[in-house]
């Protein structure tokens, strides 16, 4: 791992969802009559990310950005079919992408559902988007609009046969809360969820057993996240997806924004990029969609945000920083 988050820039303790704990604009904007202006550019908390956005601000053609889709383009709500990126996502988007090398979503769900649920699919401004799917799996480019993924791993169909007995013997699996609570990502991944249950930490951490033991079994991994457990195929995740994508685009400046466990393996990546040498050497900014329930990337981040809405806001006040 590579360098951390400066500890003597840092603003203390992380504040949940709800909370902005960014650390003021970079640019003051005069009061006017008229619409209320845009906030300006929050300022990271570390010399690395302010140092990235610094190198993104002088060179936007040379820097990428890749975000998660839950949590940190969509709000997190209980049904995972309900989320949609946020309202200003794809405008926002839409506007900074044009200014950067690349840009890419990085997620676990199926390229083709996060396609669907982000509203990305002809999109102004994102004919250049990338989507990788399923921790990096599954690719789509909105360029040809074609979709490359193997087909699904014959592991994950036999796990799933065996799971009524996994989630029987976690003790808690009954109640209307199970109905839906199982997600079957097209064959390639199982992911069981309890946001629904009575008790989702409680829910989880009796099912952690059962689940690690047939995934296990299987060849399969436990990818934990928000109130969920996934069952999917190793030999991909996050950071493999990011570091692969970001080679192939040459950007030497990348700003990562994530909100949950998997994407740790994202923020190491960046870690990894920015400590390596090189001349000159390559900046990369993390962004925390921040939540209390993760406070695990919070703690990591360059930049902490006020969820998806902050998320957004970011997007804009850079698209107005690259636009002025
Ligand atoms: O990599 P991501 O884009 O963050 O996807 C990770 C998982 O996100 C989804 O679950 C999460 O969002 C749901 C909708 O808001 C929420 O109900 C759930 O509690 C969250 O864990 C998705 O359903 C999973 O398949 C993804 O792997």
């Amino acid at each position: 791992m590579g360098s951390s988050p400066d500890a003597a820039s840092s603003p203390g303790p992380q504040p949940g969802a709800g909370h902005p704990p960014v650390t003021g604009p970079a640019t003051g904007h005069a009061p006017a009559a008229g619409p209320p202006p845009r906030p300006g550019l929050p300022v990271p908390r570390t010399a690395a990310g302010r140092d990235a956005l610094a190198a993104l601000l002088a060179a936007p053609g040379d820097a990428a950005l890749a975000v998660d889709f839950d949590g940190t383009l969509a709000e997190i709500v209980d049904d995972p079919e309900a989320a949609r990126a946020h309202p200003g996502a794809a405008r926002a988007l839409g506007r900074l992408v044009p200014r950067l090398r690349a840009a890419a979503v990085i997620t676990g769900r199926p390229a083709a559902v996060a396609v669907r649920l982000a509203g990305v699919d002809g999109a102004p401004g994102l004919d250049r988007l990338t989507v990788l799917g399923h921790y990096g799996a599954e690719r789509w480019e909105a360029a040809t609009g074609a979709l490359h993924a193997d087909g699904p791993p014959p592991a994950v169909a036999a796990a799933e046969a065996e799971l009524p007995d996994a989630l029987a013997a976690s003790g808690v699996w009954h109640g209307p809360w199970t109905a839906a609570a199982v997600e079957h990502k097209g064959g390639r991944a199982l992911a069981v969820h309890t946001r629904r249950a009575p008790d989702p930490q409680g829910a989880l951490d009796a099912l952690r057993a059962p689940l690690t033991a047939l995934a296990t079994c299987h060849g399969l991994l436990v990818e934990p996240g928000r109130y969920v457990l996934e069952l999917r195929p190793p030999g991909v995740d996050k950071g493999v997806a990011l570091t692969a994508w970001l080679r192939g685009t040459g950007a030497r400046t990348v700003v990562y924004a994530g909100d949950d466990l998997g994407d740790l393996a994202a923020f190491d990546a960046v870690d990894r990029l920015r400590s390596a040498p090189g001349t000159p050497r390559r900046t990369g900014l993390l962004v925390c969609s921040g939540s209390t329930e993760v406070p695990e990337l919070a703690a990591r981040a360059d930049l902490v945000v006020d969820g998806p809405t902050g998320v957004v806001a970011l997007l804009d006040a850079l698209a107005d920083r690259l636009t002025e």
